[in-house]
């Protein structure tokens, strides 16, 4: 028994931090006493602070992926300044069930940094509009439009801007409504349009300010990988025009992804949510 404590606990020897992802009450006490006076330090990233954590990240979305759970913990301690590049962190999530079930042991590295953190947090819009889209776009892609698989587009924040950089296709069915998305029958009309061409653009607060827009954002210079089609391509070449992010469903592949300052930061399987 000894023998695979000494095994195992090889992943945390000597590390700098422990990252607990939303800890139940007793697990934080327990890491707290682990912790406490050591040099280990303690993070939590959760949903809320339910812990009273004095280093927290709030994780706006269960990534299903512990990778991407993982990564975007990571992110968000470095650019609260609770770790530094370099650092070795355990980090302990619950994968399998509620309870801490699987321990990585990662290298923090600043310049691998995928940019899912700051794609919510150092965006212009507001972080709980980006997670209301994401959401939105997740669920078109687990049912897709009456059972077809469906593709979107979505640009959100600095709406002023892409509105400028982008042409009406159609009558925008939004125009002079003050709806918001994250509202139910909202998320509905939401759905029913994607079957349209173009993109949907959302203001910083959430507010849909259209459908139907084809984006003009110039791609010259936009890298993104090999096998994406236009609709991607439009989609990363507006947020390096503007202040914007995008998030596309693909009705290719299946997969959501999201742009910032013409880059893919974030991919997810609606399948996995
Ligand atoms: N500049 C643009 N602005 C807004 N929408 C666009 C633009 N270019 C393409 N699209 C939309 O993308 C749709 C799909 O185009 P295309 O297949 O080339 O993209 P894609 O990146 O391969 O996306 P998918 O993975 O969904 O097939 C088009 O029917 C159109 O609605
Ligand atoms: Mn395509």
């Amino acid at each position: 028994m000894s023998a695979l404590k000494d095994l195992l606990g090889e992943l945390v020897t000597d590390v700098d931090a422990l990252v607990s992802f939303s800890p139940s009450g007793s697990y934080y006490e327990r890491a707290r006493d682990a912790t406490d006076g050591g040099d280990v330090d303690l993070i939590v990233v959760g949903a809320e602070n339910t812990v009273g954590a004095d280093a927290f990240v709030e994780l706006p979305l269960e990534f299903a992926e512990v990778t991407e759970r993982v990564r975007f913990g990571i992110e968000g301690a470095l650019d609260n300044e609770y770790l530094s590049d370099g650092d070795d962190v355990a980090c302990a999530t619950a994968v399998f069930d509620d309870d801490v079930d699987t321990v990585s042991r990662v290298r923090v590295d600043a310049e691998r940094h995928s940019g899912v953190y700051d794609l919510f947090v150092n965006s212009r819009a507001d972080p709980a509009v980006i997670r209301d889209v994401l959401d939105v776009v997740i669920e078109l892609g687990q049912k897709g439009q009456k059972g077809k698989p469906v593709g979107a587009l979505f640009v959100v924040g600095d709406a002023g801007k892409v509105m400028n950089k982008s042409r009406p296709l159609s009558y925008n069915p939004f125009e002079k409504s003050h709806v918001h998305v994250g509202d139910p029958i909202v998320n509905v009309m939401l759905k029913e349009f994607s079957r349209l061409d173009g993109a949907f653009v959302i203001s910083d607060s959430g507010k849909i300010v259209s459908a139907y827009r084809y984006l003009e954002g110039s791609a010259e210079g936009v890298d993104i990988p090999k096998g994406l089609g236009t609709r991607h391509m439009a989609a990363a070449s507006i947020t390096r025009d503007s202040s914007a992010i995008a998030v596309v469903l693909s009705e290719s592949d299946g997969l959501v992804r999201a742009f910032k300052g013409g880059e893919l930061v974030l991919e997810l399987d609606p399948e996995a949510y």
